[in-house]
């Protein structure tokens, strides 16, 4: 009791008005009446002097009045012209345009985030349309890649295989006392980019940045995490610079135990965090997300969120051509890639053709959709061998499981091409999971335009080097008819009519910093389905009838805080309406109003240095 009175008090934090400990050491009461989740009215803290002007979620640069100065010891430190945020915004967006490769535009705004993250997120809000591509895909793709080189400064925490039997002790060297949502990924499948180890830790940053400005969730209450369980990509290993550890990835009992360990510990300092598994390789990634769905809130987001916006991307599509939402079973689908983004969206778009109840059976909505991986159409191995073929299942394909199973074509041979399949099936809708440039054949789109007046072309793989086709290329090989949506961004293509053949993204970032915002909350013990499919008939809603006539199915990425804002607010609804929700609702409190209210915006608060003497 005693030690949780101390940290209390020494955490530098918004004072709970419900602290009645605080109350006792006489804070005036406006700091009280301040809500603690949000960093708005003033902000208290036990550190004075530098360490407040090196501490990036206290510093404000510039911008410390003179009584802020006097009053945590700073006067002298910092050059004497107090600057308001405009004047530090307009600095920094000098400094960050004079960069001049989009990686020198990363290490930049990485190092303004190490700096001052109430100014780097105010300058990504403000500029999310052009700066959601650095901070996220395509450039920190490069930013993985590149990663030991860049390094500077680390941010998160490692867990790796020599620190198995102390994780627990571990978590309590993380400073803040408090976390929300905790990103977590093993550099098994970073984007299309494949194994990239511990480099993978600026997938997890790269995230909970969106969280942030998007979602609205506090920095301070935002966690990346690596875990190192080594690396099979031998050019690391070879790499001198490289900073995970030197050996091949654990495997079997021993992964999945280390991975326990892990959530053991993180559990036992923050029982109630969201958890975001992200870029496990598949079958990893599912196992995982089976193993502790049920038990504790958390998600994967390759698998679940990428599927939430691929359902929504085609649940627009419907509408840009003229059809309702409820329409889904009529579309014939290939869905290439049969890895944990693959299976994730498939499944989902079976649960909402379930769920719309136009199918009779699950069996019925499997029958919609055709799978492919890198040895051709998860068919028949028997029809193969008729056709005088090797199907892939017979030595080239590692054993299909149980979900990948559900998808095979009974009534067509094993391996067939893609463009094979697509003469065959008549597709209306072609989606790219593999990660794999090329996989889009122009003879592939160009017979599957031959039979669908707009056919819905979706590149999903991530950055856009490994897209499955380009956007250019979608509108040439369909005459400017393909509807198009990609992981990472196009630019818009001028059309030989004149006319523009319109780009979206359609990327998981749509779904997971609302759903996060919802989960945090509502304080959800548990990630339902429900709230994804809700998230995807939300977001499906949000493009104007004029959008979706041009094209457009999402609002752009510019308005991600408002669709995360509706996200929220409905994953919010479907969190009380399930019963997972822990969070007390005050009598007459308007749901939309709460998280509304509850989503950090950057601004600076006066600061106020506090300690029990
Ligand atoms: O990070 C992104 O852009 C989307 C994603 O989760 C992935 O491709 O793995
Ligand atoms: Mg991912």
């Amino acid at each position: 009791m005693l030690l949780c009175r101390r940290q209390q008090l020494l955490k530098p934090q918004l004072l709970n008005p419900t602290n009645l400990f605080l109350r006792r050491y006489g804070v005036p009461p406006a700091v009280l009446n301040s809500d603690p989740r949000l960093d708005k009215t003033v902000q208290v803290t036990n550190s004075r002097g530098v360490n407040i002007i090196h501490d990036p979620l206290l510093s404000k640069g510039t911008a410390f009045s003179i009584a802020e100065r006097e009053r945590l010891s700073i006067r002298g430190l910092v050059p004497p012209r107090c600057q308001e945020m405009d004047k530090q915004l307009l600095r920094v967006k000098r400094n960050l345009d004079d960069c001049r490769t989009p990686l020198a535009k990363f290490v930049f705004l990485a190092a303004l985030q190490d700096r001052n993250e109430t100014l780097f997120y105010k300058l990504i809000i403000n500029h999310l349309d052009e700066l959601a591509g650095i901070i996220y895909t395509p450039t920190v793709g490069l930013a993985c890649l590149r990663s030991h080189a860049i390094y500077r400064r680390s941010r998160g925490m490692y867990f790796s295989t020599q620190d198995r039997g102390s994780m627990s002790a571990m978590v309590y060297n993380w400073p803040h006392e408090e976390v929300d949502v905790i990103v977590v990924t093993d550099g098994s499948r970073v984007l299309g980019l494949g194994d990239l180890g511990c480099n993978g830790m600026q997938i997890p940053i790269g995230k909970l940045s969106l969280y942030v400005a998007a979602g609205g969730i506090r920095p301070r209450a935002v966690l990346p995490v690596v875990l190192d369980v080594g690396t099979n990509n031998q050019s690391l290993l070879n790499d001198p610079l490289y900073m995970g550890m030197g050996h091949p990835r654990i495997e079997g009992e021993e992964y999945y135990s280390f991975v326990d360990e892990w959530v053991t510990a993180v559990k036992s300092r923050w029982p109630n965090a969201l958890i975001q598994f992200e870029d496990f390789k598949y079958p990893h990634a599912y196992n995982l997300l089976n193993k502790y769905r049920n038990s504790m809130t958390c998600f994967n987001d390759d698998i679940q969120s990428t599927s939430a916006i691929t359902l929504a991307g085609l649940l627009a599509g419907l509408k840009a051509r003229g059809m309702k939402q409820e329409d889904l079973d009529q579309e014939r689908i290939i869905c290439c890639g049969s890895g944990s983004a693959g299976v994730g969206v498939v499944e989902g778009i079976v649960d909402c053709m379930v769920a719309q109840g136009r199918v009779k059976s699950r069996e019925e909505a499997y029958s919609r959709v055709w799978m492919m991986d890198q040895h051709g159409l998860l068919g028949n191995p028997q029809l193969s061998a008729e056709a005088g073929h090797i199907a892939p299942s017979n030595g080239k394909r590692a054993a299909l499981d149980e979900l990948q199973r559900c998808y095979v074509k009974k009534d067509l041979p094993d391996g067939l091409t893609l463009e094979e399949v697509v003469e065959r099936v008549k597709p209306t809708a072609i989606l790219g999971l593999t990660g794999v440039r090329g996989v889009f054949t122009e003879k592939a789109i160009r017979t599957m335009a031959k039979y669908t007046e707009k056919p819905l072309v979706f590149p999903l793989s991530n950055p856009d080097t490994h897209a499955e086709c380009t956007a250019e290329e979608a509108f040439k090989w369909t005459d400017g008819r393909a509807i198009f949506a990609s992981g990472s961004p196009f630019e818009d293509v001028p059309l030989p009519n004149g006319r523009i053949g319109r780009t979206n993204q359609c990327n998981n970032s749509y779904s997971f910093p609302g759903l996060g915002l919802g989960i945090t909350v509502s304080r959800a013990n548990r990630v339902t389905s429900s709230m994804f499919m809700e998230t995807a008939r939300t977001i499906a809603d949000m493009a104007s009838p004029s959008q979706l006539k041009e094209g457009i199915l999402f609002p752009g990425v510019a308005n991600l805080r408002d669709v995360s804002l509706a996200v929220g607010t409905r994953v919010c609804e479907v969190a009380y309406e399930e019963g997972v929700a822990t969070a007390n609702l005050k009598e007459g409190e308007v749901l939309s109003e709460v998280v509304k209210n509850s989503m950090y915006t950057p601004e600076y608060v006066p600061l106020v240095h506090y300690t029990k003497y």
